[in-house]
């Protein structure tokens, strides 16, 4: 087996390492929630407009988080939601967060038969892909030969994907914690992609195949960090699903390596919280993005 170097969990690493932090800043903008100037700048109710508004909106926040933070995580359902083009939008600013050198991590839990996979993955990731995302969230549930076309063009490309193992949601656990032979479905995925792994190591041990965990699961979180040694763990929760800093730290190896802590809303949405409102009010919201992002940093201080 061939593999593309440095792989996509060294570029992580890497960043990580640069940027001393280990936070993911979540690019899920909102309508209502987008600052008000932004808001007052839609002359009609378009898809049009809002996409070019979403667009601003997230680019903005990455001008502020490029060298603070190693990656962005985009979340496809809120351009989704504004047809083709919010399609385009989330194209500009994927690209524009590669350019700024922050990795990008697209949140679109994509999955199906392997054929309709391997579509997905070379959609996604793959060498001519339209999108060029570093990294997908994958959804495990069709099982291994779901898994697999993914894991190929990881191979060849510098890519990487983040499989759902515990989901941040208090539902997850109906089907995920489901026992069968005498453990979980969870711990089954975990036990899976650490196998799909091994033969891919980097030199810090870690593969292609990453996993998400909740930061709201901190006793699970621990456990997937003891079964899942070579995945590079995206956890997701932290902020406004009421995970701390004290819930994530588990989720680590020594130095700050192997997992990336995401913040969407408390982050991209800080200039609404009580505590940055009155500082922060109007033009000033990229300022409170910064102040969250840098708060953030210093909690999660886990890099030696
Ligand atoms: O895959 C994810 O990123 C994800 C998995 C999960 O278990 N829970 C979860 O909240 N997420 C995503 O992480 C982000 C959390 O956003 P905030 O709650 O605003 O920080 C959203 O984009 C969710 O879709």
């Amino acid at each position: 087996m061939t593999i593309a170097t440095p792989s996509f969990a060294t570029l992580l690493t890497e960043a990580v390492q640069k940027t001393r932090s280990v936070t993911c800043v979540g690019l899920d903008p909102r309508k209502a929630n987008l600052p008000e100037p932004m808001r007052q700048a839609i002359a009609q109710d378009r898809p049009e407009e809002w996409a070019a508004a979403y667009t601003q909106f997230c680019c903005g926040i990455i001008d502020v988080v490029a060298g603070k933070v190693p990656c962005v995580k985009p979340q496809a359902a809120f351009f989704e939601q504004l047809g083709p083009a919010g399609m385009i939008s989330l194209g500009e600013v994927v690209r524009y967060a590669r350019s700024k050198q922050l990795l990008v991590i697209l949140d679109g839990k994509r999955n199906d038969i392997g054929s309709t996979a391997t579509a997905y993955a070379d959609a996604y990731l793959g060498a001519d892909s339209p999108w060029q995302s570093d990294s997908l969230t994958v959804s495990p549930y069709l099982g291994q030969d779901s898994i697999e076309p993914f894991v190929d063009v990881c191979d060849q490309r510098s890519a990487g994907i983040f499989v759902l193992v515990k989901t941040s949601n208090p539902g997850g656990g109906l089907l995920q914690n489901r026992e069968t032979d005498g453990q979980s479905v969870f711990q089954r995925v975990a036990e899976l992609l650490t196998e799909l792994n091994k033969p891919r190591l980097d030199s810090h041990g870690y593969g292609p195949l990453g996993a998400v965990v909740g930061a709201t699961y901190p006793e699970e979180l621990a456990q997937m960090r003891q079964a899942m040694p070579h995945s590079v763990i995206l956890i997701p929760g932290f902020g406004a699903q009421g995970g701390a800093a004290d819930d994530v730290k588990v989720g680590f190896h020594a130095g700050g390596l192997g997992a990336v802590v995401n913040s969407s809303r408390h982050i991209i949405f800080a200039y609404q919280r009580p505590e940055y409102a009155e500082k922060f009010a109007g033009n000033a919201w990229q300022r409170a993005v910064e102040a969250a992002t840098d708060d953030m940093n210093q909690q999660l201080n886990f890099c030696e």
